[in-house]
């Protein structure tokens, strides 16, 4: 299935999760050396999340691997759980697991947001400044993304998962997260879905990267897919306010497509 509900919308669908993931990860190492023959270097902004973290792991053991020049890659999250650093939970914890202890990233440009046991002590409004300003600086070193409402990166590839009460990011529905307009970055308490504090780009910000990429299987989150790709309010169910400037990719198992309307 192909459907456009956008302007630069895609839909792609897997038979299952493991497909779905080795297929991401050679289109991620491709895009990626592409984007780094065209401008020096890319920018990666990377979710949580089952098959967010499956990606990594293909990445990982793709014999493309070294197509991606590691050092001259910068990384950001789009989401973390604020919990200390040593936490399963942790989205970076997970990442670095997965693939980024593995390749020859340049520390100096992998971006985690903070613990809770970090520079911010526990202080998820203090991080989300924090991560705020780290986009910031990045953004005056690289260039701002035109038009964009925050001052933040112009990204090149985001990815984001999804929940099935229709999260994205760190995002949940009718949250002030959902209607943030101004800030790049921000806390978020009482989370349904644990950990119950959080820390997460909002959508401007989100709406700065060239691709965005949302990566999910599952029959649990064929609703909130088929709601997004009609069109619902992002507020009350936020995967469907992510988009990004240049296209917007769903890469998808059947199962998760599942109870989407495709247009041809
Ligand atoms: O908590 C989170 O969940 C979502 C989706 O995760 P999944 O395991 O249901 O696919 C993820 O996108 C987000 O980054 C993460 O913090």
């Amino acid at each position: 299935m192909n459907t456009t509900p956008g302007t630069d919308s895609t839909v792609v669908v897997h038979p299952d999760q493991d497909v779905l993931a080795a297929a991401t990860a050679a289109r991620l190492l491709a895009t990626l050396s592409e984007v780094q023959a065209r401008k020096g270097s890319a920018s990666l902004v990377l979710t949580g999340g089952g098959t967010g973290i499956a990606v990594l792991e293909q990445v990982r053991s793709s014999p493309a691997r070294d197509a991606v020049d590691w050092s001259r890659l910068d990384v950001y999250w789009g989401d973390e759980r604020f919990v200390p650093a040593d936490d399963d939970e942790r989205n970076e914890k997970q990442a670095r697991a997965a693939l980024l202890d593995h390749v020859p990233v340049d520390e100096s440009r992998v971006h985690p947001m903070a613990a809770s046991d970090g520079a911010f002590g526990d202080d998820p409004d203090a991080a989300a400044a924090a991560y705020a300003e780290v986009l910031a600086a990045s953004a005056r070193s690289t260039g701002t993304a035109s038009g964009s409402a925050v001052e933040v990166p112009s990204f090149d590839v985001l990815l984001l998962g999804l929940g099935g009460e229709g999260h994205t990011a760190s995002i949940f529905p009718d949250t002030p997260a959902a209607r943030e307009g101004r800030a790049s970055v921000v806390a978020v308490r009482d989370c349904p879905k644990p950990p119950p504090t959080r820390l997460s780009l909002t959508f401007p910000a989100i709406r700065a990267a060239q691709e965005v990429w949302l990566l999910t299987a599952g029959e649990a989150k064929a609703d909130a897919v088929a709601l997004a790709l009609a069109g619902a309010d992002p507020v009350s169910l936020p995967v469907a306010g992510a988009r990004g400037k240049q296209r917007t990719v769903w890469l998808l198992d059947k199962a998760a497509a599942a109870k989407a309307q495709p247009t041809h």
